[in-house]
């Protein structure tokens, strides 16, 4: 990340230096180095890396393709292990993009229906990331400049990012793109056409070049990473993503890194032949079904720490996080259930429980937080820092911060993570997080209902009425 020297902005300057030694960024990177750390334990061998049938050598268990039910069980373990390293609170771990590019790479001809080289294209960017462990950012919507239904695109005053030129060595693209997680903290960002309608072809593309191409810039929010402290701040001084604008300033992208151009009909039907969208939600829903268990761990410690679980209202709230933890893994099992190979023999875990569990997860988030938030009350606020506990009130904070059975500083520890979570600027990005990352949830649900095979439930209803003998 230091070597890439891509141009990334924050608080109005343009970073120079190394980026793990930035603060915004130094957390982050850390932990990410921790996940590839992980990865290449020799004790880890059997479930992080696989041994691709050429022989070639070794790789991360993301970028691989799934042939079986044991391929993709092993994969739900390991990304499941790899998100317990930041209790899921790291959306976008290095194996959500991998994940997609594997289901893209492996479906190459596709790509190559429309043009042969599309196909090698997408099936070398794979292999090049494949063998690499490249991490990859997206980028898969307009800005939010004007949502209205009749809203046109105007070509004279570019927002949205769209070809603004082809020549002999690619296209060159103008304008912006948001919201990548993680913008300039990858080695290569991915592309693909926003959703919704498209009027006009030049904002129909898909490609992946490296961060620092010339002319891209990743302007940044200004980081929640308030200190490094872990003690302070638990969460956001290692888990802290950072999210950025992504800006086109006449980037040439070569056409080797092209694999959809102005083909609507490629993408109309990219997820009916990639399995991506199973993909990215089996992704996903591993990972907040670990976020689920830590919530309900934290809970269950909060109640411990001040001795309030006998009370009948705490233990509802307790089982209404017990309940969608349980729903969140049936789900998840479900699709594994009744996963089918695709037509080049990828098993992708089936996609309606998944898109169940997309649409649950970001209803239910913000009330499990608001849980938290209930059971700890003032406990979240009664939060001393590090220095505090270090300085001439220790003693009152020690005696006056204790719990039932608990210390005032592991107390006020716990208490920390918990607040971190729910109510500081990195739990509130969080739940926001929850609510949209997977796409904006009322027209997730749309879809849901657009898509799902209703006509036996109507039959069965057609002939139950006609079961009913008139009298
Ligand atoms: C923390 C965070 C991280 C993210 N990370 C990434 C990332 O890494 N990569 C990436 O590509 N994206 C990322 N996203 C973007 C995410 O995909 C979008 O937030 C999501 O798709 C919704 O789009 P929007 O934010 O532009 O909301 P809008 O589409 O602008 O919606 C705003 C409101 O208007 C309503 N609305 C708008 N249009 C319609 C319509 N046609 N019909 C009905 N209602 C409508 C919506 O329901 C919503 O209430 C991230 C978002 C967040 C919040």
């Amino acid at each position: 990340m230091d070597a890439l020297q891509s141009e990334i902005w924050i608080k109005g300057e343009k970073c120079s230096g190394k980026l793990t030694e930035l603060a915004p960024f130094k957390g982050i990177l850390k932990s990410k180095a921790a996940l590839y750390d992980y990865q290449c334990q020799e004790e880890n061998r059997e479930l992080f890396r696989y041994s691709h049938p050429d022989g070639k050598g070794e790789y991360g268990f993301s970028y691989h393709q799934p042939l079986s039910l044991e391929d993709l069980i092993n994969r739900r373990k390991a990304t499941q292990e790899w998100a317990r390293m930041s209790a899921g609170l790291m959306g976008r771990s290095p194996d959500y993009m991998n994940t997609l590019l594997m289901a893209l790479g492996t479906a190459a001809p596709h790509f190559a229906k429309d043009r042969q080289e599309f196909g090698d294209n997408i099936k070398r960017l794979y292999e090049r990331a494949r063998d690499e462990d490249l991490s990859i950012t997206h980028t898969f919507i307009n800005p939010q400049v004007n949502r209205s239904m009749g809203h046109y695109l105007n070509s004279s005053t570019v927002t949205a990012a769209k070809v603004v030129e082809e020549n002999k060595e690619g296209i060159v693209i103008q304008g912006a793109r948001l919201l990548a997680t993680q913008g300039g903290l990858t080695d290569e960002l991915l592309v693909l056409p926003a959703g919704g309608p498209s009027f006009d072809d030049s904002y129909i593309f898909g490609f992946m070049i490296p961060a620092n191409t010339k002319g891209l810039k990743f302007l940044c929010r200004e980081s929640f990473c308030y200190s490094d402290c872990t003690f302070d701040h638990p969460l956001a001084s290692q888990f802290e993503e950072t999210d950025s604008i992504v800006v086109f300033e006449q980037v040439l992208v070569p056409w080797e890194c092209v694999f959809v151009y102005k083909n609507l009909e490629a993408m109309s039907t990219v997820d009916e032949e990639t399995g991506m969208y199973a993909f990215l939600q089996y992704q996903s829903v591993c990972r907040q079904i670990v976020k689920l268990e830590y919530i309900l761990g934290l809970c269950e410690m909060i109640g411990d720490a001040i001795q309030i679980q006998e009370y009948e209202h705490v233990k509802l709230k307790m089982s209404e996080i017990i309940n969608a933890l349980e729903i969140m893994k049936a789900l998840l099992l479900s699709s594994e259930v009744n996963s089918q190979p695709n037509r080049y023999g990828t098993v992708i875990p089936a996609s309606t429980p998944l898109k169940a569990a997309i649409q649950y997860f970001p209803g239910v988030y913000p009330r499990l937080i608001e849980i938290i938030e209930m059971l700890g009350a003032s406990g979240l606020i009664s939060i001393p820092t590090q220095e505090d506990f270090q300085s001439e009130i220790k003693e009152d904070l020690e005696r006056y911060l204790q719990g039932a059975n608990i210390e005032a500083k592991e107390r006020v520890r716990l208490f920390r993570v918990a607040w971190d979570l729910s109510m500081s600027a990195f739990g509130s990005r969080q739940t926001q997080f929850e609510r949209f990352f997977f796409g904006d949830p009322v027209r997730l649900q749309a879809v849901h209902y657009n898509s799902y095979p209703m006509q036996p439930f109507v039959d069965q209803v057609q002939e139950f009425l006609n079961r009913i003998e008139e009298n």
